[in-house]
């Protein structure tokens, strides 16, 4: 018999928005959006260790965030008070995602937490489970507790696995945070893009999506409005979520590395490869498959 796992280390993979419609606002204040996920070969990495006192101890702390409001730590708290469970973990976060960038750091870090934990506590729930848990963290925690490239509907919550093509980017972080909230609530928004089927947004490809956050986000900030310029005019470029990063669709990598050389030191950029299965499933070894509820959509 094999003693049980007191140790995980585990990546929190960035996620990009390759397309992004905004459908309609419901009486709660949440966008209705239509949205393709896919996530990146690049992210934070978090290392769990089991406690068995029930304390969570975070390091380090973030600087904008108290530690009982960052997303990992509200993720174990969760679980324990869901399962009635009495065991803790310490947890030490290698941050490498800019925060407010529209890459779902914040979503991807409580994902990989509640699958870790789940593990590490040998909880037993069932990736549909943690991803209902994990909604009320963030409308983006539901695709990084699947795994896998989605079509999503709702607020982000109606998933249906999808294959994109899976090409280089680099993405540019024009060097300030967007408040996701403030994109939301902007009167100018585009919040009524006629509802479009899975098929037909896959049909057009890449060349034919656009962000409906986009032309809002650069009219109030010029920054994303500059950085954007500067980088369409290397490669076909689109704001991801409701920013601040901007990534770009790249033939290959040494389009990428090209690029990167050219970036001023106002900005920060990376080069990563599209991937249609999650870097945390596939650390885990986890095969995906549609799980019930995710390929249930209306
Ligand atoms: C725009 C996306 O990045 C697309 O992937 C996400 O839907 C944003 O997800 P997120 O950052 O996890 O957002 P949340 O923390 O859930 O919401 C932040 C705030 O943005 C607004 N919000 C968010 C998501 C959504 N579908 N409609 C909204 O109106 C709400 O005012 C909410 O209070
Ligand atoms: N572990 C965490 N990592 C990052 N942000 C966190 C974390 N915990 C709490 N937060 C808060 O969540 C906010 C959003 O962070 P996140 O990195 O997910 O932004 P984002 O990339 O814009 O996300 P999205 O694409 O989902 O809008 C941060 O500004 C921060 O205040």
């Amino acid at each position: 018999m094999t003693a049980p796992q007191t140790t995980l280390t585990l990546p929190a993979p960035a996620k990009l928005n390759r397309m992004l419609h905004i459908t309609g606002r419901r009486a709660d204040g949440y966008h209705e959006l239509q949205t393709l996920f896919q996530f990146l070969d690049h992210g934070d990495t978090l290392h769990f260790s089991l406690r068995d006192d029930g304390k969570i101890h975070l390091t380090p702390a973030l600087p904008e965030v108290a530690t009982e409001a960052n997303l990992i730590v509200r993720a174990a708290r969760m679980l324990q008070t869901d399962r009635g469970c009495r065991l803790g973990a310490d947890i030490r976060l290698d941050k490498r995602l800019p925060m407010g960038g529209g890459l779902g750091g914040g979503s991807s870090n409580a994902a990989t937490t509640l699958l870790a934990l789940n593990h590490l506590w040998q909880l037993g729930l069932s990736q549909a489970q943690l991803a209902e848990l994990g909604l009320s963290l963030g409308a983006d925690v539901p695709v990084f507790v699947h795994g896998h490239a989605a079509w999503a509907e709702g607020i982000g919550e109606r998933l249906t696995p999808v294959e994109l093509d899976t090409p280089w980017f680099v993405v540019l972080h024009p060097g300030i945070a967007v408040a996701t909230a403030s994109v939301f609530n902007a009167p100018q928004l585009t919040r009524d893009t006629p509802h479009i089927s899975m098929a037909r947004a896959l049909q057009g490809g890449a060349p034919a999506w656009r962000n409906d956050c986009q032309a809002t986000v650069c009219e109030r900030y010029p920054e994303v409005a500059k950085a954007l310029d500067w980088l369409s005019g290397l490669a076909p470029t689109m704001l991801t979520g409701t920013g601040a990063c901007l990534f770009a669709r790249l033939t290959d990598e040494r389009q990428a590395d090209s690029i990167l050389q050219r970036v001023g030191s106002d900005w920060h950029a990376f080069k990563a490869k599209g991937c249609n299965l999650s870097p945390l499933h596939a650390a885990l070894g986890c095969h995906v498959t549609p799980a019930k509820g995710q390929a249930e959509h209306h």
